[in-house]
C-alpha cells in the first residue's frame, strides 16, 4: 500500500443502514387502531432498516405515528400488515411468547416510568435484572454502578416519594439499561432531565452502542443535544417516514473520508459505512497524537484544523482536511511510519483497529481496497490477513 495509507487512518460515525447485522428491517408496515367505522390508519407504508450499534433518532410531529411504530419494534403491539423483524425475530408472525422473550432483550424508557413507589431505587433496579440472574452481590453491585453512573449513588435507598421528576426518570433509565439490552427503545429519555443529566444519559447510549455489546438505541426525541449523539435521524409525518439520513456528524466525517486519498473513488454508501465504524476526538494545539517507531491501534482522518508530521526529527508535510495519518501495527506489521503533531486545535475522525477488522467483514469494496494498497506495498506489507486484533 501506498505510504498515504499507512500513514492515514479514519474515524466513528454514521451510516446508511446497508452496513453490518440488520437487526431492525421494517417493510411495508402498515397500522390502524380502532375497528369497523372507528378504524383509523395511523401508519402507512413504513421502510426501515437499522443495523447493531446504531443509535437512530426518530423525530416528526405530534400523532405522526412514532410512538406507535415504537411500540411494534418492541413487540409491545401485535403487528397488523406488512413484515417487521427485530433482533432476527419475525414479529409479523410471533405469538405472545415469541413477543415476551423478545422483550427481555430490549430496555424500555418510556415517559410513565412506572416505578413501584413501596421500592427504593435499587430495588426498583434490582427487579429489572431478575431477567438475567447473577449471584445476588454481582446484581447489587450491577445496579449500584449503573445508579452511580447516573448521578444516582447518594440515592440508591431513597423512595420515588422522595425523588424529583429527573431523578426518578434517571432510575427508570438506569432499571432499563442494568442488563445492558441487545436494544434501547426510548420515548423522550430526556426529556425531563436537566442538561448535565442528559449529557450523562447520552454518554451512556453511545457507550453502549460503542461498546462490546453494540446495543442498537432507538430514541423518539426533539432533543436536540441528542443529535450529536446519533447516527441517523429518521423522520416521520402523518404515519410515513419521510426522510432517513445521517446526522451531522455523519456527514463530516462522510465527506471528509471522500477527500482521503486512498479511499478515492470508493461510492458513498462505503464511505458511509466505513464511517459508522469510525469515532470523533478533539486534540489541543500542541498535542503530539501519534509518534513515530511506536507500535499503533488506530487511524487518524484530519477533519478541522492542522497537523505536522515529522519523520526521523525531520519535518516532512502538514496534514489538513482529509489527510490521514497513524497504523494499526498488529494489521500492517510496521510501526507508526511519522510523529503527528497538532499545529491547531483539531478535529480527528479515528478508526480504532477493532472496528477497522469489522468494517473490512462489512464492507468488500473497503476489504478489496485494502487489499489492493497491500498488495502494492512493501514485502513487509503484503501478508496482513491477521484479522484477529
Ligand atoms: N390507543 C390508541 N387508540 C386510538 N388512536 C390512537 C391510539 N394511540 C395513538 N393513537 C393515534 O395514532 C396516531 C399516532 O399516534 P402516536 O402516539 O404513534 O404518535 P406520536 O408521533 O408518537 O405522537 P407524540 O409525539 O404526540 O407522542 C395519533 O393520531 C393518535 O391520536
Amino acid at each position: 500500500m501506498s505510504s498515504g495509507l499507512l500513514t492515514t487512518t479514519m474515524t466513528r460515525a454514521v451510516n446508511m443502514p446497508a452496513g453490518g447485522e440488520v437487526v431492525i428491517r421494517a417493510v411495508g408496515v402498515n397500522y390502524a387502531y380502532g375497528a369497523g367505522e372507528t378504524r383509523t390508519q395511523v401508519l402507512f407504508d413504513n421502510h426501515l432498516e437499522i443495523s447493531r450499534g446504531e443509535v437512530v433518532i426518530m423525530t416528526g410531529p405530534s400523532g405522526s405515528g412514532k410512538s406507535t411504530l415504537l411500540t411494534l419494534i418492541g413487540a409491545l403491539r401485535k403487528m397488523q400488515e406488512g413484515y417487521l423483524e427485530v433482533l432476527h425475530q419475525n414479529l409479523s408472525k410471533a405469538g405472545e411468547g415469541e413477543q415476551v422473550e423478545l422483550r427481555k432483550d430490549v430496555g424500555f424508557i418510556f415517559q410513565q416510568h412506572n416505578l413501584f413507589t413501596s421500592l427504593s431505587a435499587l430495588e426498583n433496579v434490582r427487579m429489572a435484572t431478575a431477567l438475567k440472574p447473577a449471584s445476588p452481590a454481582e446484581m447489587d453491585r450491577r445496579c449500584i454502578e449503573m445508579l452511580t453512573r447516573l448521578g444516582l449513588g447518594e440515592r440508591i435507598h431513597h423512595h420515588p416519594a422522595e425523588l424529583s421528576g429527573g431523578q426518578k426518570q434517571r432510575v427508570a433509565i438506569a432499571r432499563a439499561l442494568v442488563n445492558e439490552p441487545k436494544m434501547v427503545l426510548a420515548d423522550e429519555p430526556t426529556a425531563s432531565l436537566d442538561a448535565q443529566s442528559s449529557q450523562i444519559v447520552l454518554d451512556l447510549l453511545r457507550s453502549l452502542a460503542d461498546g462490546p455489546t453494540k446495543t442498537t438505541v432507538l430514541l423518539v426525541t426533539h432533543d436536540q443535544r441528542v443529535i450529536d449523539k446519533a447516527d441517523r435521524i429518521v423522520n416521520m409525518i402523518a404515519g410515513r417516514i419521510v426522510t432517513n439520513s445521517l446526522t451531522k456528524v455523519a456527514v463530516r466525517i462522510v465527506r471528509a473520508l471522500a477527500a482521503t486519498s486512498w479511499l478515492e473513488g470508493l461510492s458513498e454508501a462505503t464511505l458511509s459505512r466505513l464511517a459508522n465504524y469510525m469515532t470523533v476526538e478533539n486534540r489541543a494545539a500542541g498535542e503530539t497524537i501519534v509518534a513515530q517507531g511506536q507500535e499503533g491501534d488506530r487511524f487518524y482522518v484530519v477533519g478541522s484544523g492542522v497537523a505536522d508530521a515529522y519523520k526521523d526529527g525531520q519535518y516532512d508535510e502538514e496534514k489538513c482536511y482529509g489527510e490521514s495519518f497513524g497504523m494499526i501495527t498488529s494489521y500492517f506489521k510496521m510501526p507508526v511510519p511519522e510523529t503527528v503533531t497538532a499545529r491547531t486545535d483539531l478535529e480527528l475522525y479515528v478508526l480504532h483497529k477493532d472496528d477497522f477488522l469489522h468494517a473490512l467483514a462489512a464492507d468488500q469494496s473497503f476489504e478489496a481496497r485494502i487489499r489492493s494498497l497491500l498488495a502494492g506495498a512493501s514485502p513487509a506489507l503484503q501478508e496482513p490477513a491477521a484479522t484477529t486484533p
